[in-house]
């Protein structure tokens, strides 16, 4: 399938096709007398990925059955193919028949990747004293009898492995002629029999491989490969290096034969080295990139973007800002939503009525509609096809897509698949996978906590993504619907599609070379409640704050900035955001069991209340816990900051509540002294709108702070100087949030 790349109508993509390797230079390779054969139908991921590998070394392999329909067989799957492979080969090498110095090196392309210089490869299988070497493995294959007739080993793996081979054009000629095969016979029951014939072997000198010289089959000795950091103080950056352990090798072409290719995927995130160091980040990723910005916009790719609201989801509110605010022409944007929930339902609506018709199509899948996920995301894709995308976007309600850029960033990223990596802040939880179980569940590899922590930064070829990821339409289009689909038994509809494209060796990609956005966690959120993305306070801290604190709250603690002091000693700061005055009002209001505003107080230690008002504790709500650390995390820095050397962490406060002053019920607070040691007083709604008149007044000072602004907080000493009084509401309905810090 095509990339934008290598379409022509696009103009100069700024596509850089080409692996620059500065410190792998051979400069033997011109010297040599060596052909390099593979055999690929396709230009998959995977061809690509060994492609750019040998290049790295300056190696141009003969691709033969290009463009071709593959005609090896039923076998690609455990071994990359069949006889065809064989009889490609014999035909291409006709045309060198006396030839007697011309080595010939053959390899699988899918799954290999070049770790080494040819030069350095003709060098070792020299020493060898072979005329032609195969790669071994662990496992005797096709046919299993033959194992007793393979001569004993003592170091190394025993059996031939027909995916790679090095060996002088007339002895391989001979093994290509030994005997007759058809195109869909097994080309390593082949090699194999002519390596078991004994007087054949010895005379056309035919040897293994065994201990990894030069190939690595990982299928059944991944656990002694492990890759090697070298730190070279004077190299720019580190080099990494494929070792053998078991063997005490580093070979220089590795093979992810039979079910290794995830292991090959997770070491070719490394390797060969210059494709990653912790210098540069990832140098690989930035092969075959576009810069859309050298394209006119209008011409930009048509992204079908299908939105699936799957859970109740907290800030969904959030979710559907940012994907409003993805840097990209809406008119180039197919939308596509499968909302499950009934509770988001009016959600989706205030979004699709405000914003719906800038997109290019929308399509909504409603709950009613009771389709389950997976058929909703089949659905997407064949929209997508109808749509004549060009590319698949898919996001879950879950995933926050903070930069802007995300879009457009995993456009001229340019893979087949990519996702922007996203973690839930602070955790491990991500949206990729590093490795797999053998039965297809989670396993964590080596680097992902390094890569869920963005430690390490690239572009990373895994196993396993969800919830955000963008895939290219050609894909969709080589392939039929049964083929990359969400359904499968027994498997959610994330790991069905993940599961197609694993086994069509597409790759999946997570990006974390910038930071893209995060992922929400949905698990305690409890719909039951007024107002539930309020109690999601450590569960979501970076949402909530976001949501719920005043835009302009971190300015308050610019040491350049000059507090606000309405009265001696009461500082003003704009704290809380709408959402929040709006959300607590109403969590109060529907409780509604406001107190009685009489003395006697049950919910006090003492039962009785000196200066009552008429208010709800925040202990009645269920959310006392998410108050106090409100204070602890928002307000005692404020509270540092302005009356300096009065440390108290955590705050402590007993008295937290939401105060009602209504002309017909409770209209004033008589003068008083808080029992804190500092009070802050919230004002949550707005003086001269929804109610008039108001206010508090310090009698000292003779001061009053009466133009109070919504989401601002006022703080000033409980004891002794501030003597205080509640002023007159004289129509409407004030709210308050009082706070009684370190009593
Ligand atoms: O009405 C006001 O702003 C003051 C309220 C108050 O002082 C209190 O609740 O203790
Ligand atoms: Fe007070």
């Amino acid at each position: 399938y095509e990339k934008f790349c290598e379409k022509s109508d696009r103009g100069d993509t700024g596509c850089d096709e080409s692996p620059k390797n500065h410190f792998a230079q051979d400069e033997n390779l011109k010297s040599l007398d060596v052909l390099v054969f593979t055999v690929a139908t396709n230009e998959t991921d995977g061809f690509q990925r060994y492609i750019n590998s040998a290049r790295t070394f300056g190696i141009e392999p003969v691709v033969l059955g290009k463009g071709e329909k593959w005609k090896g067989g039923q076998n690609i799957k455990l071994y990359a193919g069949g006889g065809w492979k064989i009889n490609l080969l014999k035909e291409a090498l006709k045309q060198y028949e006396a030839d007697d110095n011309k080595i010939i090196l053959f390899t699988d392309a899918y799954d290999v990747i070049f770790l080494g210089k040819l030069s350095e490869i003709i060098n070792r299988f020299k020493a060898t004293g072979a005329k032609v070497l195969f790669g071994a493995e662990p496992y005797c294959w096709p046919n299993v009898d033959l194992a007793k007739e393979y001569p004993e080993v003592e170091k190394g793996q025993r059996f031939l492995n027909s995916g790679l081979f090095i060996g002088y054009l007339p002895e391989l000629y001979k093994i290509l002629n030994k005997a007759e095969l058809e195109d869909n016979d097994d080309d390593q029951l082949y090699y194999t029999l002519a390596y078991l014939d004994k007087e054949f072997r010895d005379s056309n000198k035919i040897k293994l491989d065994h201990t990894s010289e030069i190939f690595q089959n990982i299928f059944g000795a991944a656990n002694d490969l492990e890759i090697v950091t070298i730190n070279d103080k004077d190299a720019a950056a580190e080099t990494y290096l494929l070792k053998n352990t078991k063997t005490n090798t580093q070979p220089l072409v590795v093979h992810g034969n039979g079910f290794s290719k995830l292991t090959l995927n997770y070491l070719s995130n490394y390797l060969p080295s210059g494709v990653w160091n912790s210098y540069e980040g990832c140098v690989a990723c930035k092969h075959g990139e576009i810069n859309l910005e050298k394209i006119p916009r209008a011409t930009w790719p048509v992204v079908h973007m299908s939105l699936f609201i799957e859970v109740n989801t907290p800030f969904i509110e959030g979710f559907f800002s940012k994907i409003y605010q993805l840097e990209y022409p809406k008119e180039r944007i197919h939308l596509f939503i499968h909302n499950t929930m009934k509770y988001h339902s009016v959600h989706v609506k205030n979004f699709t009525e405000k914003f719906g018709s800038e997109y290019l199509s929308l399509k909504e899948i409603k709950p009613e509609d009771g389709s389950p996920e997976w058929s909703a995301r089949d659905l997407s894709l064949s929209q997508c096809l109808a749509k004549n995308c060009d590319l698949y976007f898919a996001v879950d309600s879950t995933a926050h897509l903070d930069n802007p850029f995300t879009l457009k960033l995993l456009i001229e990223q340019n893979r087949t698949v990519v996702a922007p990596m996203l973690v839930r802040p602070g955790k491990a939880w991500s949206n990729f996978w590093g490795a797999l179980t053998n039965d297809g569940f989670y396993a964590r590899s080596n680097d992902y906590m390094d890569i869920a922590y963005s430690n390490k930064r690239g572009l990373w070829n895994v196993p396993f993504i969800n919830a955000a990821y963008l895939v290219n339409a050609s894909l969709l289009k080589t392939y039929d619907s049964s083929q990359i689909t969400y359904n499968l038994p027994n498997v959610d509809a994330d790991m069905a599609f993940c599961y197609s494209l694993r086994k069509l060796d597409v790759f999946m990609y997570v990006s974390n070379r910038v930071d893209f956005g995060h992922l929400i966690n949905y698990e305690t959120y409890d719909i039951t409640r007024a107002e539930p993305d309020m109690y999601q306070i450590f569960e979501n801290e970076q949402a909530w704050q976001e949501a719920f604190i005043h835009p302009d709250y971190f300015d308050n603690l610019n040491p350049d900035k000059k507090n606000l002091q309405p009265c001696p000693d009461v500082y003003w700061f704009p704290i809380v955001s709408r959402k929040f005055t709006n959300a607590l009002i109403n969590m109060m209001e529907s409780f509604g069991k406001w107190s009685s505003g009489n003395n006697e107080d049950e919910r006090l230690e003492g039962g009785y209340e000196a200066v009552p008002t008429r208010d709800i504790h925040m202990n009645q709500v269920g959310w006392e816990r998410h108050w106090l650390y409100f204070l602890q995390k928002y307000v005692r820095p404020l509270q540092e900051h302005v009356f300096l050397g009065y440390f108290h962490d955590p705050p402590k406060s007993l008295m937290n509540f939401v105060v009602r002053y209504r002309p017909d019920e409770q209209p004033s607070l008589r003068p008083h002294h808080d029992s804190s040691t500092y009070t802050i007083n919230i004002a949550l709604n707005e003086v001269g709108k929804d109610y008039e008149g108001g206010g508090c007044r310090f009698i000292r000072y003779n001061c009053s702070v009466v133009d109070t602004q919504i989401g601002w907080m006022l703080m000033h000493p409980g004891r002794l100087t501030h003597y205080h009084e509640g002023l007159l509401v004289t129509k409407g309905t004030r709210y308050i949030m009082i706070a009684f810090v370190d009593p």
